[in-house]
């Protein structure tokens, strides 16, 4: 075998298929598997970065209440001298103040004693205010050296006479300086006045944002009783993962490198598992494995059945029971069709022609597709086997369903040669997706069947619904066509609906679950009270 050979060529095919596949869902996964697990991590560290604000700015919060009745006990003490008394008093409040360093009495712009250091004889000259807060009475010093020491940076605040010094880390040491990007702002409500700031970013940039935003992160909270201390801001400029090192960035990226292999590995899952449904469906027909059962359809008046629908059943050995509704539209989308119609046509025919047989006026309903009706061998194949049964074409309903919106071009002269034979078309589904009036228009139906959507809004009080049916209603008068009601399950809805159209059909759980049959014999030979309570009310 050369490699030009159709077989060679083939494979080659083949192969190049499979590979433009798993290329493009590696590609897919990848972009969704990165997008998602960075997205999620954002989000994350973004809920955690806003709760530690929540936490810092609680905690100032107490800090900036605590110091202000320290301040308030201290300024109502003052009585400007520093005598021995006095002297004792400001210890006395100093001890009581853990968060307050010392605390000072001024004179003409000097200090003249200190609760820790005593009286100074010369008196040592005061900085110029950083603020000074005239609608107070305060004035405030922001990170000056302290004016007795000389060591460290300290706050003052003074209402002129008294003086009181903070250190700020130690006052706001529960707010840790070493959180990269988080900043902490003690302001007036206002903001015209910043007492003390840390932090990356300048106190105005922070002060003059409304709330957060998607690059920085800020809570507020202010205590309006305070005379001090007005508001405590803590704010992260760099949120979520805009602020993680490089390190946590790395771990991200792993993670959404294993995540993206899992969503991989999972397409191609579900891929298989969808090809192996196929698989196993093409099996199911050619063993006839698919079942048959009948769900009757009931006179609403009088109680009677008068025909029978086939449903086809699929129980898989792997994947278990099948709804109709997926093995049908597997078996359209890969040209099983005309094998699974043929086979649910021949079953039905052949368990269902003795019941015919024995009462004329039962019909048999069948389902049929799109594609069936574009099938150009099924009407014969659909003859020959009523011919072989001795089954009468006028016992036989074929059920059609309008399922894509290009339709069927010549639907209209396969619909004729199907009447032409005896046969009776019934419009499946009414109502919904594309079986509306203009396809009703099109295959002169003998008989709609109204979708189950609208027994279902039968006694739902939403105006809009009961419009809806009300609407139906009317037009189903109008057209004074054979109608079927799908999916009735309450007394209230077959009620109703004899109310209004007194000779429709009903079909239903309240009157029979799709069954085999022989229960189908059984069952119409057995009077049902349900039936016989509605054809009651309707008299
Ligand atoms: N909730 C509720 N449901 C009710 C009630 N009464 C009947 N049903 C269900 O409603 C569906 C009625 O069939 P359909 O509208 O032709 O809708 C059918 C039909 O379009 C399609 N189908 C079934 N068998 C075949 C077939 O042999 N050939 C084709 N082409 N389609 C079929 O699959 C669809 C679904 O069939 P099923 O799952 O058997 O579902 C059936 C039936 O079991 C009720 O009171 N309440």
């Amino acid at each position: 075998m050369n490699s030009s050979s159709p077989i060679a060529s083939l494979t080659k095919h083949l192969w190049s298929m499979m590979y433009y596949f798993v290329r493009t869902y590696i590609w897919l996964s990848l972009i969704m598997g990165i997008s998602i697990t960075f997205l999620m991590a954002h989000l994350v560290f973004w809920y955690l970065d806003s709760e530690q604000l929540e936490r810092f700015v609680s905690s100032a919060s107490q800090t900036s209440q605590q110091l202000h009745s320290n301040l308030v006990t201290i300024f109502t003490h003052s009585n400007n001298t520093c005598s021995e008394q006095n002297l004792i008093t400001m210890r006395e409040d100093l001890w009581r103040a853990p968060l307050i360093k010392d605390v000072v009495h001024i004179q003409d712009g000097r200090i003249i004693c200190s609760a820790s250091w005593g009286n100074l004889e010369a008196g040592l000259v005061l900085p110029k205010p950083t603020i000074v807060w005239p609608e107070r009475g305060l004035q405030h010093w922001r990170a000056v050296k302290d004016p007795i020491k000389g060591d460290i940076q300290v706050n003052m605040v003074s209402d002129g006479a008294v003086a009181v010094l903070i250190v700020p880390d130690n006052a706001y040491a529960s707010i840790p300086s070493n959180y990269p990007n988080t900043g902490f702002i003690l302001s007036t409500e206002d903001n015209r006045y910043v007492f003390h700031a840390s932090g990356p970013m300048a106190p105005e940039n922070v002060l003059t944002q409304s709330g957060s935003s998607w690059r920085l992160l800020l809570t507020q909270q202010c205590n309006t009783s305070s005379k001090a201390l007005e508001c405590v801001t803590a704010y992260n400029a760099a949120p979520g993962l805009f602020g993680k090192g490089l390190w946590f960035i790395s771990v991200v990226g792993v993670l959404s490198l294993a995540i993206s292999a899992l969503l991989h590995s999972s397409i191609l899952f579900v891929i298989h598992q969808k090809k192996s449904l196929k698989r196993a469906l093409r099996r199911a027909i050619a063993t006839q494995e698919i079942s048959v059962l009948f769900q009757p359809k009931v006179c609403l008046t009088s109680g009677r059945t008068i025909g029978i629908e086939t449903l086809a059943r699929w129980h898989d050995k792997h994947f278990g029971h099948i709804s109709p509704d997926i093995f049908v539209a597997i078996a359209e989308k890969n040209g099983l069709m005309p094998q699974l119609s043929r086979l649910v046509i021949e079953k039905a025919l052949y368990q269902a022609s003795s019941l015919l047989k024995t009462d004329s006026n039962l019909h048999l309903s069948i389902n049929l597709s799109m594609s069936d009706m574009s099938d150009p061998s099924l009407l014969s194949f659909i003859n020959d086997h009523c011919s072989g049964h001795r089954i009468p074409a006028h016992q036989l309903i074929f059920e059609i369903t309008e399922n894509s919106a290009s339709g069927f071009e010549g639907i209209e002269s396969s619909v004729a040669r199907f009447t032409s034979c005896g046969y009776q078309i019934s419009l499946d589904d009414f109502g919904t997706g594309y079986a509306n009036l203009s396809w009703l228009s099109k295959i002169k139906a003998t008989e709609i069947k109204v979708d189950r959507s609208f027994t279902q809004m039968i006694g739902d009080q939403d105006p809009y619904n009961r419009n809806t049916l009300s609407a139906i209603f009317q037009l189903l008068k109008d057209l004074n066509i054979s109608t079927v009601f799908e999916g009735i399950e309450t007394q209230e809805q077959a009620e109703y609906i004899l109310r209004h159209i007194p000779h429709a059909t009903g079909q239903g759980w309240l009157f029979a679950k799709a069954m085999p049959i022989q229960e189908v014999a059984r069952f119409i030979n057995t009077p049902n009270s349900s039936i016989q309570h509605n054809a009651d009310a309707a008299r």
